[in-house]
């Protein structure tokens, strides 16, 4: 934004080609429908230059270039044209609908190219660009001239390219780096080179335009706006031919985040990264990796316990920028195998428990526990964890080991160990399934004989690792009591369920049930 703070930068302009090299991703094909909504986002969003298509490729092309020139409000509308007089004419006749149109025309200059693609000498290429640019510039006066594969380029030919097509009326010139060659400090010298060596360099603003081969995308788009180039060409989530074009929230943040080491900004409202992420990746087909930088699932997620601590301290400690600049609403702490007290005991807080010491002690085990063996570690999970830890204080029996043996139309057996009152003893009970052995070697270890009135069990969360609710309910000497457990295995959450209502029954009996158990 031009605020103050950007009072003593230089101002960079972001071209985005989601909609035409984007849409080149094999896959990425987008309707007329989702061209408009990804070009209102980006309108929205402050994006200089939107490319809209390439016209002459087909006439839902030519269309869509024509809907999104009619209704774009602020930003220019590029279409791309080979150099061709029909192609440029075609270009001509879709962006004239716009506010601002710019047409955008390009040849090859590498001699890999010229030789095998275009079957063109220099000469010949120089003079096409003088020809067509000129036929460009008479139907319009913003012309972009990018010369294809300018990085494999050698740069003399590269300069007498670059000054035909100021010549002759463009307006912006781009140097791709189409096949994502180039390293960043030979792009830098590329540009500088060419800036500094052609005549009248200063009518044109140089644009980069890179791909991400190797990678190098936006260090290469970054090299090159060190190195002069006022524009930069990328794509919503780096959507582009191949590996994709340089990202545009990476290119934004980054110049952003780190305007003390490179002293440029842009006009893009960085709130609205998120969002137009998203509609790009619906609208392409295309899923965010959870890694990708700015706007992935995990660009602001953090699950070790070390990096949590550190958050709940102060955010800078693990994050260089806020969620909420580019339009995420917060933070997220993950709960998991590698999370410690701190973010424990914080997420507690926030599902409403405030746990003793030892009791935080017992939960905090038992979850490093649970996260062991589960992949995701849910809200849920912890509550029914906790719920539990709570419900089981002051039980006089409790679990220590089980073995359960079954076998189809043969033998189900527990081996059961409990402690009772502190003194532990072991039994084994047959059943006639699983639930029911094991349910039988509790009854038969604490000499207690209850009625079953309820058995019940259901998933936490979903997934195949999620956690096992059991609920068991149950009768003795008219007195009635439930007991919840949450285990990955549904066996020992039955097993714990019971113990958990049989210890009630118990409790409720009071001091008349006090010596009853066997020891
Ligand atoms: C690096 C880039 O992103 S470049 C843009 C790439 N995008 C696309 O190609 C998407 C849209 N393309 C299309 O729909 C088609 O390829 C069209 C309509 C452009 C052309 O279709 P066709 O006429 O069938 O040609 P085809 O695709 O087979 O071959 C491309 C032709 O363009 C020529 N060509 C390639 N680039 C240029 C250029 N910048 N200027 C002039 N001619 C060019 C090739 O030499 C080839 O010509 P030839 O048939 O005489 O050998
Ligand atoms: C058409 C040009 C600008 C291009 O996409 C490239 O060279 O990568
Ligand atoms: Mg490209």
């Amino acid at each position: 934004m031009s605020t103050s703070a950007n009072s003593n930068k230089e101002r960079v302009f972001i071209f985005d080609t989601t909609l035409r090299d984007g849409e080149q991703s094999p896959g990425a094909t987008m309707t007329l429908e989702e061209k408009l909504q990804v070009a209102d986002a980006l309108d929205e969003m402050g994006v200089d230059i939107i490319e809209a298509g390439f016209p002459i490729a087909s006439v839902g092309d030519f269309e869509a270039v024509v809907a999104v020139a009619k209704q774009v409000k602020n930003a220019t509308v590029a279409g791309l044209a080979r150099a061709i007089s029909a192609d440029i004419d075609r270009a001509g006749e879709a962006v004239r609908h716009a506010k601002k149109g710019r047409i955008h025309t390009f040849v090859s200059t590498s001699p890999i190219h010229l030789a095998h693609q275009m079957k063109k000498t220099e000469d010949e290429v120089i003079e096409i660009i003088a020809r067509t640019v000129t036929q460009a510039r008479n139907l319009i006066d913003d012309v972009e001239w990018s010369g294809m594969d300018a990085t494999r380029t050698p740069i003399d030919f590269l300069k007498r390219c670059v000054e035909t097509a100021i010549k002759a009326g463009a307006t912006t010139i781009n140097l791709p780096d189409t096949v994502g060659y180039a390293v960043p400090e030979e792009h830098f010298r590329m540009f500088k080179s060419i800036i500094e060596g052609v005549p009248d360099a200063d009518k044109a603003i140089f644009s980069v335009h890179c791909h991400d081969d190797l990678g190098l995308a936006v260090a290469n788009s970054l090299a090159g706006v060190a190195a002069g180039a006022r524009q930069i060409e990328c794509t919503i989530n780096g959507l582009g031919e191949r590996a994709g074009n340089a990202a545009l929230e990476e290119v934004v943040m980054a110049l952003r985040t780190r305007g003390d080491a490179m002293p440029f900004y842009t006009e893009v409202e960085s709130t609205h990264l998120a969002r137009a992420s998203k509609i790009v990746s619906a609208a392409s087909n295309f899923p965010v990796q959870y890694n990708k930088a700015i706007v992935g699932k995990n660009a602001f997620a953090h699950e070790s316990g070390i990096h949590q601590d550190g958050m709940l301290k102060n955010a800078e400690t693990y994050e260089i920028m806020t969620p909420a600049s580019v339009g995420i609403k917060e933070t997220t702490l993950v709960m998991g195998k590698h999370s410690g007290r701190a973010a424990f005991k914080d997420k507690l807080k926030e599902l409403g428990y405030e746990l003793g010491d030892n009791a935080f002690q017992e939960a905090f085990v038992r979850f490093k526990d649970l996260a062991d063996r589960k992949k995701h570690v849910y809200d849920a999970d912890i509550v029914a964890l906790v719920d539990d830890e709570v419900g089981s204080v002051g039980d006089r029996i409790r679990l220590v080991d089980m073995e359960v043996v079954s076998k189809t139309g043969g033998v189900h057996k527990c081996n059961l160990v409990v402690t009772i009152d502190g003194a532990e003893k072991a039994v084994s009970y047959e059943g006639t399934g699983s639930v029911d052995a094991i349910f039988n070697a509790i009854k038969a270890a604490s000499e207690q004989d209850p009625h079953l009135v309820l058995y019940a069990v259901d998933g936490v969360t979903g997934g195949t690792d999620a956690q096992a609710s059991a609920h068991v309910r149950l009768e003795m000497n008219g007195r009635i009591a439930s007991g919840n457990a949450a285990e990955p295995d549904t066996l020992v959450a039955s097993a714990r369920a019971y113990l958990n209502a049989l210890n009630r029954v118990m409790i409720e009996r009071g001091a008349a049930a006090q010596g009853a158990l066997a020891g």
